[in-house]
């Protein structure tokens, strides 16, 4: 073994006959990487072919061979990696996995359509596993193993008529894709996955036990919500498929009255489904009718815009706008899972994009000082995004790096603070200032422009109370500028924003409270500043 701890880039697992061996190979094909088989490489080592061995020592020596031979290589072995069939069944094998999973391993359970790989796995013979009644003790093994494959793996790819390579472009897109978990008091576990298709998890996320499904969108969407559609029809759920108006004009009462209605009509039960697909504004109005439809019914955000990738359709805070302002009807409730497809951000519009760097941005400010580098050191591309071009430029991999970060530091305060009680409120900088321009403007700037002014706001408020220095204002100002983004505001009065600060969910009272920095990655909470400050920094933001 190495020196340098290594491992492989996927292990694949399976049932025999699932195309392990085949599938592998093309992986690493495409990827350019080295593949190693289980089998073969026992083989090699003991100097016989397996069928052989089986006869000669007996499965519990064989097991114990393989066994070791895969820890060693899930230790020193950078490529795609195939186990035999029964190998994961092993309990070592199952800790070794586990381990590296939790290096950021990723365990890829190939799940055949049994027919298909019965019959692959009887041509040929040379299986000691089958022998006998080949298909009967593949029925037996199926049963036994299936539910241990889907425990070890952490990523799962049905491959039911599929050819080799369709399989493996499919196992490739999931290997790559990134996932974020998120978990804590309060939250029933679940993922963020990243990535190009991660749209084709949807009927795992929402599993077995659902019959209906409405799949709530807009009308800018539809290409994707139809591709949803088509998965959710095809797993054998009853979709009911439900277009809200478009933006903030779907946050409001009457769309969700009109949702809860159908609901109603369609018979929806607390065993049916919510998949919330769109920007930021449609998985919000998803989750609150999740959260409202008999005081709760599982839900799946699939979100398409890039604030909602990176913000929105994470953490469990649903809601609608009123007339008294936005986002003050709603609760906090936690989806089943978010998957975060790519592939939706071909046909998101430059603004749309640019806007939801502004949450980005808010994120790297608070906590991660890394997601302002990639921001500093890709901002022209950034700034030029064009969905036409972008799955097949180098800004993809930018953009996934900046999701994942984004995501990282939502589940971070969400994790440890689902209902906001105090950590959670850091992530709502830039917010106080920018509701209030957002109402003010009756909802036709965009969320993430009103938090990128919101922020800068924040850094003068900051600055006036001795916090930090004009350089970080500046440098709010240099970045988000940089980006496309807007930094300053002048279309409302002082007493009309004043009155909106004060409707803040974070004042208390007659009392103001912001989020403000100390430095980069330190945030604070402030209390009741002085009159003239708030009013101060909100002249400067004028200009
Ligand atoms: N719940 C939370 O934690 C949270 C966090 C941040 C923001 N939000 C909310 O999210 C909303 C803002 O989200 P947003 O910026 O996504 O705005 P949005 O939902 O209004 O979407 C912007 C526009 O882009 C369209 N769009 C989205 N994806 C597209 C795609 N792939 N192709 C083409 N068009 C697409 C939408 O239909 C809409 O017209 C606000 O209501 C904000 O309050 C909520
Ligand atoms: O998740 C949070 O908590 C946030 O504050 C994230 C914000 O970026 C987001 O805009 C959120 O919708 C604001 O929530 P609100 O409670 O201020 O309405």
């Amino acid at each position: 073994m190495s020196g340098v701890r290594t491992m492989p880039v996927a292990v694949i697992i399976g049932m025999m006959g699932a195309g392990k061996t085949r599938v592998g190979k093309e992986v690493a094909h495409i990827m350019d990487l080295p593949f190693a088989d289980a089998d073969v490489e026992i083989e090699h080592e003991v100097g016989m072919g397996i069928p052989e061995f089986f006869e000669r020592r007996g499965e519990q020596a064989f097991r114990k061979v393989e066994a070791d031979l895969i820890a060693d290589m899930l230790e020193d072995f950078d490529g795609i990696f195939s186990l035999g069939g029964g190998a994961p069944m092993t309990p070592s094998t199952q800790r070794a996995l586990a381990d590296y999973i939790a290096r950021g391993g990723r365990v890829v359970y190939l799940d055949a359509d049994p027919a298909e790989a019965m019959e692959r796995a009887n041509r040929g013979g040379g299986r000691p596993m089958l022998n006998g009644d080949a298909d009967a003790r593949w029925k037996k093994l199926y049963k036994e193993r299936d539910p241990v494959f889907r425990k070890v793996a952490n990523v799962r790819v049905h491959t039911r008529g599929q050819t080799p390579q369709m399989a493996a472009r499919k196992v490739m897109d999931m290997i790559r894709e990134r996932i974020v978990h998120v978990t804590g008091t309060g939250i029933e576990p679940y993922d963020v996955c990243i990535g190009e298709g991660t749209m084709n998890h949807l009927p795992d996320v929402l599993g077995e036990g659902v019959v209906r499904v409405a799949l709530i969108h807009t009308q800018p969407v539809q290409r994707h919500s139809d591709h949803a559609r088509t998965l959710l029809r095809q797993a054998g759920y009853t979709v009911s498929d439900i277009v809200v108006p478009d933006a903030e004009a779907g946050k409001t009462v009457d769309v969700a009255n009109g949702v809860w209605r159908r609901l109603g009509d369609e018979g929806f039960t607390r065993s049916d489904a919510i998949v919330g697909l769109g920007g930021g504004a449609a998985t919000d109005l998803a989750g609150f009718i999740a959260a409202t439809w008999m005081r709760g019914i599982r839900y799946v955000n699939c979100p398409t815009s890039l604030l909602a990738m990176v913000d929105a359709s994470t953490g469990g805070k649903t809601g609608i706008n009123t007339e008294a302002g936005k986002n003050l009807v709603g609760s906090f409730y936690t989806p089943a899972g978010v998957l975060a497809d790519m592939r939706t951000l071909a046909t998101l519009p430059n603004d749309i994009f640019i806007e939801g760097l502004g949450e980005v941005a808010k994120s790297g400010f608070i906590m991660d000082p890394e997601i302002l580098r990639i921001l500093e050191d890709h901002a022209s591309e950034l700034r030029s995004f064009d969905g036409a071009m972008f799955l097949d430029s180098g800004l993809k991999d930018v953009v996934a790096e900046l999701i994942e970060h984004t995501v990282g530091v939502k589940a971070y305060h969400v994790s440890a603070d689902l209902k906001e009680a105090g950590l959670r409120e850091f992530l709502n900088y830039g917010h106080t200032l920018g509701h209030a321009i957002e109402k003010l403007e009756h909802f036709r700037w965009r969320h993430g422009n009103a938090v990128a002014v919101g922020c800068v706001y924040a850094a003068e408020l900051s600055h006036l109370l001795g916090y930090i220095d004009q350089d970080l204002v500046d440098y709010h100002r240099s970045l988000l500028g940089s980006l496309g983004l807007p930094t300053s505001w002048n279309n409302g009065s002082w007493s009309d924003v004043l009155a909106l600060m004060h409707r803040d969910k974070k004042a208390r009272g007659n009392k103001l409270r912001f989020v403000v920095l100390e430095s980069v990655g330190h945030p604070i909470h402030l209390e009741d500043p002085p009159a003239d400050a708030v009013e101060e920094a909100f002249r400067r933001i004028q200009q």
